[in-house]
Order: C-alpha cells, then structure tokens, then sequence
C-alpha cells in the first residue's frame, strides 16, 4: 500500500531531507501507524510519545475529554499539522471530514466536490459522489441553500471522490439534529463497507462511538489510555447488555460518575419529579 513516511524527529531530520519515503514493504502493513509521536504547541505537550495502530479497513473511534488532543492528533494525521517528534505513516489517499461542512459558498456542490482535484471528467465524477450520499439531484445547488445535513453529506461526497484509504472524520454529525444524526450514521456504515477505507472518528459521543467503530480509543494525558475493541454485530442496538456494558466502561474511563440512587425514596417523603438517567445519546 502506498505510504507517505514521515520522520520528523526535529528540524534536523526535516532539513536533511531524508524523512519522506515511499514504501513498498513485503509484509502487508497497516495504513496508519504511529510511532511516540509527539506533538507540543509551545511548553505545552498535547500528544505525548503515542503509539497508534489503525489497519486496513477498520473502522475506529477515538474518545477522550475535552482538551485532550482528539483533533489534534486528527490534524497530525490529516497532514495539516507537523509533528513535533517520532515516526508517521500514513496513506497518501486521505481525507478529512469536520464539524462544519467547510464548503465554498460561491462554488457550486458538485464544483465543492471536486475542488483543488486535478482529474478528468469531474462533474460526472462529482455527480456520482454526490450520488453516493444521496444529493445527485442538489448538484447545482449553492451552499447556502443547503441544509446543515445536505452540506455535510456534500462535504462526505469531496471526501469519498478522493477515494480516501484513510478517511478522518473530526465530530462530523456533531452540529445535526438527531434524525439527521441517525441517517447519517447509516450512511457512513454503508460507504464504510462499500468502500472500506481505514475510518478514525473523533467524536464526544460514546453512544456515536459504540454503534460505528470495532475499536474504540480513549485519549488521556497524550496518549492512547484504552483500545476496546466492539465485537457486538451489526446493526446494533444501544438496548444490548453488550452495548450498554462497553458503554458504562467507556464512560467510567472517560470519569463520568453515573450517579443513580440505589435505594428507591420512602413512600411519605415527597419524591423529586426526576427524569431516569437516560443513556442513550450521553455525550461528554
Ligand atoms: N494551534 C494551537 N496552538 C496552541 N495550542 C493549541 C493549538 N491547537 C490546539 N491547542 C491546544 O491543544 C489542546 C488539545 O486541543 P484539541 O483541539 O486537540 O483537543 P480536543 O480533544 O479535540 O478537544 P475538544 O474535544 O474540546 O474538541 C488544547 O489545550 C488546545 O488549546
């Protein structure tokens, strides 16, 4: 598989010039490999010596609270942010889908689709990305006349007409309300296994995170501080035991006190009017 190789252990191996390569390795490698990667912005030190492991076509979720370097480490691998040290590798097919659909309002969808991209016969490639996330028929459409879902599936389209072997997705059904949340999680899993690219999925949602991935990463202190991998089969439901086990683990690393009263209160005091902790869709 080709890979960009980054060494970028300084500037000293940056200026010698030797830290990009092409591998052609024998053994079949996973796409995505980093090695005590670290990353600081100034004295402060967000990713910290981090080991990480994404193979071929897996699909894994990265967890972790606020502040801990989720998109941080997203940039790193996206290529829009140099690491401070260690090793990289990295597909050189990638893609990035973020929070905001980051499309330009005075480019046309299918011309959002393929922008920056040097192929041939673009629009009719444009048309069947566009095709692929359900928005053939908005391909003339400006972007301000799109609906927060419809930008963000345009957004999905510039990403898979890449063909991304590596596709980076920052929190990107963060700002959509939940239906369309819950549509777009289908449609994500159908591109997946269409596709199959290698997928990391930055998100604060637990639940989110245990109906898509097979491995779902808690980031703490700058590095990876749990791998927990999902066996639980597809489509699954948040109502499992299997489900709802991983997801009070995932959620005690993450420090979320679940606080339910074990004891029911006495018939002559006046009981509270409080709604059950509902876990589903619990977000940090
Ligand atoms: N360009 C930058 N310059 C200086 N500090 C930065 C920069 N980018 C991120 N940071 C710091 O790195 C830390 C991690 O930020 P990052 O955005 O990666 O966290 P996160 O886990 O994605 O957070 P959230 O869940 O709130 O989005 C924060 O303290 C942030 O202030």
């Amino acid at each position: 598989m080709p890979s960009i190789s980054l060494n970028l252990s300084g500037l000293k191996a940056r200026n010698e010039g030797a830290d990009v390569r092409h591998d052609a390795p024998a053994l079949p490698r996973s796409p995505v490999q980093a090695r005590q990667l670290s990353k600081r912005f100034g004295a402060n030190t967000i990713l910290d010596n981090l080991d990480l492991e994404i193979r071929a076509g897996e699909f894994v979720a990265l967890l972790g609270r606020s502040g801990s370097g989720k998109t941080t480490l997203l940039r790193a691998l996206a290529g829009l942010d140099r690491i401070s040290s260690g090793t990289l590798d990295v597909p050189q097919a990638r893609a990035a889908v973020f929070q905001e659909p980051r499309l330009m309002p005075w480019k046309r969808a299918w011309r959002n689709v393929t922008l920056g991209l040097k192929i041939d016969q673009p629009r009719e490639r444009a048309r069947a990305a566009l095709e692929e996330v359900g928005l053939a028929h908005r391909e003339n459409a400006w972007p301000a006349t799109l609906s927060g879902g419809e930008a963000q599936r345009v957004a999905l389209a510039r990403a898979l007409v890449r063909e991304p072997q590596l596709l980076l997705l920052d929190e990107p059904f963060a700002a959509l309300d939940a239906l369309t949340r819950i549509r777009m999680h289908q449609l994500i899993l159908s591109l997946w296994r269409q596709h199959r690219p290698s997928v990391l999925l930055v998100t604060h949602d637990v639940d989110e995170a245990v109906l898509l991935a097979d491995r779902v990463l808690v980031l703490e202190r700058g590095r990876i501080a749990a791998d927990i991998a999902i066996t639980q089969q597809r489509p699954r439901s948040a109502d499992a035991p299997q489900f709802q086990k991983v997801r009070a683990q995932l959620l005690q690393l993450l420090g979320v006190e679940l606080d339910t009263p074990a004891v029911a209160p006495a018939p002559e005091t006046p009981a509270p009017i409080v709604a059950p902790f509902n876990f589903s869709n619990f977000s940090i």
